[in-house]
C-alpha cells in the first residue's frame, strides 16, 4: 500500500473490504473506479478508461461516471450480475484539511436493487436465502425489499426442487452460508443467480420478524435479514413479520408445473403474454398486479377462504356501478407498499410524499362506497380499510401540492406550515418590496424626502441621508456606519435583522425546508404498518375487482366446491387459447372425474387437443382456488392440494438433463408427493424412449397411481395398446379427442368423447406441416409395413407384448421351471411303493413336458 498517494491508500483500504463489488469511490462530482474495477467497468459500461498518477512508477487505471447520472450505470452493472458498493464522502470537504473521510453507505446487489428503469414495479423482486436442514429438506426465506414482504417456506426434495422453486419465484440472488455456497455455486451460476455468502452474526433481536416461523426454519430468515441490513445500511422498519407458507392451506404447484401450465411465464419466451396471469390481470395498481401474481403462485387450499373470495367476486360482479367507481378511485392510488419502503429507508422524495397524500385522499371515498353498498362482504371489506387520517392530516399540512422532483430545489413544504420558512420565503421573494416599504416608512417618520435605502457588499443594507438632512435623522435608532462626501449611511437593528433574512433567505430557506421535509418523512415512519395494512386490503380489492371484470367479460361461472373428490366440469374451455382465438370457434369439453372413475386415459391424433384439454382442467382448478370464476358452464370441484404435471417438452437445458430424464424426474416427483387429493396431468409419458419401454413405464405408472395414490388423473397417450387397461383398472376410463376423415383429409373436431381413439394421424399432421410429398408417401408405406409386422408380433406374443429380450428371458425362465419340476418330481417318487404302470405314467408325463419345451 505504501508507494501510493494517501487517497489511493484510502481507496485500497475500503476496497479490501469489498472485493466482490465494483467500488464507486466518490471524488467531488464523480464516482471513480480504479485498478481492475476500472478496466472491467469501462468495458461493460462502454466508458473511457483513463489513468491517474500515483506516487509509484506506474499509472493507475481509472474510469468514472458523473454523480448525477450514476444510477443508470449502477443499474447496468447490477443487471449483469455484479455488486456495486457506493463509497461516499462522509465529511464536508470544505471543513477538513487533507483527506476527507469516506465510507461505503450502501451495497447494491441483484437481489436488493429496487429502483431503476428495468425494475418492474408490477412484480415482486425477491432476494432469497437457504438453509439446509436435517431430514432432506431446505428452509427457504425470501424478501421483497421494496415492499417489505417476507416469507419462509419448507422445501421438501432435492437440490433440483429447491432450484426450481427459486427460479419460479424469480430470484436473482440467494444468500447462503459457506458450505451451501460450495454445493450450489455451479448450478446457480448456470442459471444466472448470484450466490452471496453471509458470514455475519445473525441479528439478535428479530423475534418480531420471525415470531410466526417454526424454529427450525428461522435461521434462513435471520441470515437473510443480516445480509440485507449489512448491504443496505439503513433503517428497515418497513420489513413486515415474515409469513410462514403453510403447505396445508395452499395449493402447491411445483415450479415445473408452474412453467408447464404457463401460469405467470410463457414457455416460449418467458414473458407474461399468453399466461394465466396475463389473462386475469385487469388490476389497476402495481400492488394489485403483484398480489395477483402471488396468488397464482400460491392458490388457496382452504374451502372457506376460497368461497369467501368467490362470494366477494359475486358481489362485485353484481354491483356494476360500484365496481366502476372503485376501479376509478383505485387508479389514483399509487404504490403504497413501495412508498412505505422508501419512507423507511429514507429515500422518499417530496414527490413520493405528495403521491402518498394524493393516494390517501382517495381512501375515504373508497371506504364510504363500500360501506354504503348493499353487499355484506363488501361492507365487511370497508371495515378493514384504515383511512390513515393522521398521516394524511400531516401530509396535507406539510407537503406542497406539486413538489419538484428534487428535495434540494425547495418548494416541497407547503406555505403556512412553518412560520420561519414562510419568513424566509417571504424575505427572499418579497425582499425588495419590504425594503421599499421600509424606505417609505422611514421617510414618513423622519420627514426626509430624499432618504433612501441602499446596499453594498461591505456594509450590506443601509439607510442613506444627505448631509443637509442629517439633523432630521433619528439617531436614537440609527447607528452610523459610513461617512461619504455629501451623505451619511446608517443601519438599524431591524434593518440588519431583515438583511440577514433577505440575504440568507434562500439558502437558509432551502436548508430549513430540507430539515422540515426529513422530519415529516421520518414522522411518516410511525404510519408504515398502517399504510402497509391499507395497501394489503386495497391490493386484495384490486385483484378481486380484476377477477370480477374478467369473469363478467368472458362469461365465466362460479365454481361449486364440495368435500368429496369428484371433479366435474361442464363445457369447459382453455381460457387462454379461447382468448387468443375467435371465441365462437373454441370447442368446449366436459371433464368428469368421479369417485368411481377418477382417471381418464386420453387418446387422439396429434394436434387434436389432448394437451389443451388437460391444461384447461388444471387452469380451471387454479383459477377456482385463487377465487376467480372459471371458464365453463358449470363446475363441481374438490379442494385440490397439489397439482403435478408432466406436459410437453419444456427442456431444462440449464440442468443438463436429457428430455427423457427430465420426464422421469418429474414423474418421480409427482408419484412421490401426490395424495388422493392431488391432480395429476401426465401427457404422453414414455414417448422419449423405445416403444415397449415407454409403454411399459406408462402402464406401470398408471397402475401405481390407480392402486397406490388414487389422485384425480388425466393421462394422455399415443399407445393405443394402453386403452385395454380399463378392464384391469376399475377407476380408469377411456376418452378420446375426436377427429374425422373427410375426402382424404383429417378434420379435428377437438371434441372429447367416451371410448378410445381408433387411429392416430401423425402423417397427416406432417403433411400439414409441409413435409415433401415423396417423403410422406414413403412414410405411409413404411407405416403399412410396421402395422402388419406389429399385428404378427402381437399374435405371437399374446396376451402381452414383450420385447425380444423379454421373450428370450421368459423362455429361459419357463424352461428352468420345467426342469425344476421334473427333477423335484423324480426325487419325490417312492419307487419301492409303485406299480410298473404308475412308473410308466410318470415317465410319459416327464417326456411330454420336455417335448413341449422343444416345441
Ligand atoms: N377445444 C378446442 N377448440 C378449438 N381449438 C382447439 C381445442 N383444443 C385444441 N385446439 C387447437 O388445437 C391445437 C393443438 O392442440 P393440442 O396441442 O392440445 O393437441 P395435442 O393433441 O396435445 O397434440 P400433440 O399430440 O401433437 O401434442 C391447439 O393449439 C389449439 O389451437
Amino acid at each position: 500500500m505504501t508507494g501510493h498517494t494517501p487517497m489511493i491508500q484510502q481507496y485500497l483500504q475500503v476496497k479490501a473490504e469489498h472485493e466482490d463489488a465494483f467500488l464507486f469511490f466518490r471524488l467531488g462530482d464523480f464516482y471513480e473506479l480504479f485498478f481492475k474495477d476500472a478496466v472491467e467497468a469501462s468495458q461493460i459500461l462502454e466508458i473511457t478508461l483513463t489513468s491517474r498518477d500515483s506516487a509509484g512508477p506506474d499509472r493507475i487505471p481509472m474510469c468514472g461516471v458523473p454523480y448525477h447520472s450514476a444510477a443508470g450505470y449502477i443499474e447496468t452493472l447490477v443487471r449483469q450480475g455484479h455488486k456495486v458498493a457506493i463509497c461516499e464522502q462522509t465529511e464536508d470537504p470544505k471543513a477538513v484539511k487533507g483527506i476527507v473521510k469516506r465510507e461505503v453507505v450502501k451495497i447494491i446487489t441483484p437481489g436488493t436493487m429496487m429502483e431503476g428503469k428495468t425494475v418492474d414495479a408490477n412484480t415482486n423482486h425477491f432476494i432469497g436465502s437457504i438453509d439446509q436442514l436435517d431430514g432432506g429438506f431446505y428452509a427457504l426465506a425470501y424478501l421483497d425489499l421494496a415492499t417489505g414482504e417476507g416469507k419462509v417456506e419448507r422445501v421438501e426434495g432435492d437440490e433440483r426442487t429447491l432450484i426450481a422453486e427459486i427460479e419460479a419465484l424469480g430470484m436473482k440472488e440467494v444468500v447462503v452460508d459457506e458450505r451451501l455456497h460450495l454445493a450450489l455455486s455451479d448450478s446457480m451460476a448456470k442459471r444466472g443467480i448470484m450466490l452471496s455468502i453471509e458470514y455475519g452474526e445473525s441479528e439478535a433481536d428479530t423475534e418480531n420478524l420471525f415470531g410466526a416461523i417454526p424454529s427450525t426454519l428461522k435461521d434462513a430468515g435471520t441470515m437473510l435479514f443480516s445480509y440485507v441490513k449489512r448491504t443496505q445500511k439503513t433503517a428497515l422498519d418497513h420489513i413486515r413479520p415474515f409469513e410462514f407458507i403453510q403447505k396445508q392451506t395452499k395449493l402447491s404447484i411445483d415450479a415445473n408445473s408452474m412453467r408447464n401450465l404457463e401460469l405467470v411465464q410463457s414457455i416460449r419466451n418467458g414473458t407474461k403474454e399468453g399466461t394465466l396471469y396475463w389473462l386475469l390481470d385487469e388490476t389497476v395498481t402495481a400492488m394489485g398486479a403483484r398480489k395477483l401474481k402471488m396468488w397464482i403462485h400460491q392458490p388457496l387450499a382452504d374451502k372457506r377462504m376460497i368461497e369467501n373470495r368467490l362470494d366477494t367476486v359475486t358481489e362485485l360482479i353484481e354491483a356494476y356501478f360500484l365496481r366502476d367507481e372503485l376501479q376509478t378511485s383505485l387508479k389514483e392510488v399509487y404504490d403504497l407498499e413501495r412508498l412505505a419502503g422508501r419512507i423507511s429507508m429514507g429515500s422518499a422524495s417530496g414527490r413520493d410524499l405528495a403521491q402518498l397524500r394524493n393516494s390517501l385522499r382517495r381512501i375515504p371515498a373508497i371506504q364510504k362506497a363500500l360501506h354504503e353498498s348493499d353487499w355484506p362482504l363488501l361492507r365487511e371489506f370497508s371495515s378493514r380499510i384504515d383511512t390513515c387520517d393522521e398521516a394524511l392530516g400531516m401530509l396535507e399540512a406539510a407537503i406542497a401540492e406539486n413538489p419538484p422532483l428534487s428535495v434540494k430545489e425547495g418548494g416541497v413544504i407547503k406555505d403556512g406550515y412553518d412560520e420561519k420558512l414562510d419568513q424566509y420565503r417571504d424575505a427572499s421573494q418579497n425582499g425588495k418590496a419590504w425594503l421599499a416599504e421600509l424606505e417609505r416608512e422611514e421617510r414618513e417618520r423622519t420627514g426626509i424626502k430624499t432618504l433612501k435605502i441602499g446596499y453594498n457588499r461591505v456594509f450590506g443594507y443601509f439607510i442613506e441621508i444627505t448631509k443637509s438632512n442629517i439633523h432630521l435623522a433619528d439617531l436614537e435608532r440609527y447607528e452610523r456606519k459610513q461617512t461619504l462626501a455629501n451623505a451619511e449611511r446608517y443601519i438599524t437593528p431591524e434593518l440588519k435583522e431583515k438583511e440577514d433574512l433577505i440575504l440568507n433567505a434562500e439558502a437558509q430557506g432551502l436548508e430549513l425546508e430540507y430539515v422540515l421535509f426529513t422530519t415529516v418523512r421520518d414522522a411518516m415512519k410511525t404510519y408504515i404498518r398502517q399504510i402497509q395494512q391499507l395497501a394489503s386490503v386495497l391490493s386484495e380489492l384490486d385483484v378481486l375487482l380484476s377477477f370480477s371484470t374478467v369473469s363478467e367479460k368472458r362469461n365465466y361461472v362460479k365454481p361449486v366446491f364440495h368435500d368429496g373428490k369428484a371433479l366435474e366440469i361442464k363445457n369447459g374451455r382453455h381460457p387462454v387459447v379461447e382468448k387468443m382465438m375467435d371465441h365462437s370457434l373454441y370447442v368446449p369439453n366436459n371433464c368428469k372425474l368421479t369417485e368411481e372413475a377418477n382417471m381418464l386415459l386420453i387418446t387422439g391424433p396429434n394436434m387434436s387437443g389432448k394437451s389443451t384439454f388437460m391444461r384447461q382442467v388444471a387452469l380451471t382448478v387454479v383459477m377456482a382456488q385463487i377465487g376467480c370464476y372459471v371458464p365453463c358452464d358449470q363446475a363441481l370441484l374438490p379442494v385440490t392440494d397439489q397439482i403435478f404435471t408432466r406436459i410437453g417438452a419444456a427442456d431444462d437445458l440449464a440442468s443438463g438433463q436429457s428430455t427423457f430424464m427430465m420426464e422421469m424426474m418429474e414423474s418421480q416427483h409427482a408419484i412421490a408427493n401426490a395424495t388422493e387429493h392431488s391432480l395429476l396431468l401426465f401427457d404422453e409419458i414414455g414417448r422419449g424412449t423405445s416403444t415397449y419401454d415407454g409403454m411399459a413405464l406408462a402402464q406401470a405408472m398408471m397402475e401405481h397411481i390407480h392402486n397406490e395414490i388414487g389422485a384425480n388423473t388425466l393421462f394422455s397417450t399415443h399407445y393405443h395398446e394402453l386403452t385395454n387397461l380399463d378392464e384391469e383398472l376399475s377407476r380408469l376410463e377411456n376418452v378420446h379427442v375426436a377427429a374425422m376423415e373427410q375426402d382424404g383429409k383429417v378434420v379435428f373436431l377437438h371434441k372429447v368423447m367416451a371410448g378410445a381413439a381408433d387411429k392416430s394421424y401423425g402423417i397427416y399432421v406432417a403433411d400439414l406441416a409441409g413435409l415433401p410429398a415423396p417423403l410422406l408417401d414413403r412414410a405411409k408405406s413404411l407405416l403399412m409395413t410396421f402395422e402388419s409386422k406389429e399385428k404378427m408380433m402381437v399374435r405371437e406374443a399374446e396376451p402381452q407384448q414383450l420385447t425380444f429380450f423379454d421373450l428370450q428371458q421368459e423362455e429361459q425362465e419357463v424352461h428352468s421351471k420345467e426342469e425344476q419340476e421334473i427333477l423335484s418330481g423324480l426325487s419325490d417318487v417312492d419307487v419301492l411303493n409303485m406299480t410298473p404302470m404308475q412308473a410308466l405314467q410318470y415317465i410319459h408325463e416327464w417326456k411330454e413336458k420336455l417335448q413341449s419345451r422343444k416345441g
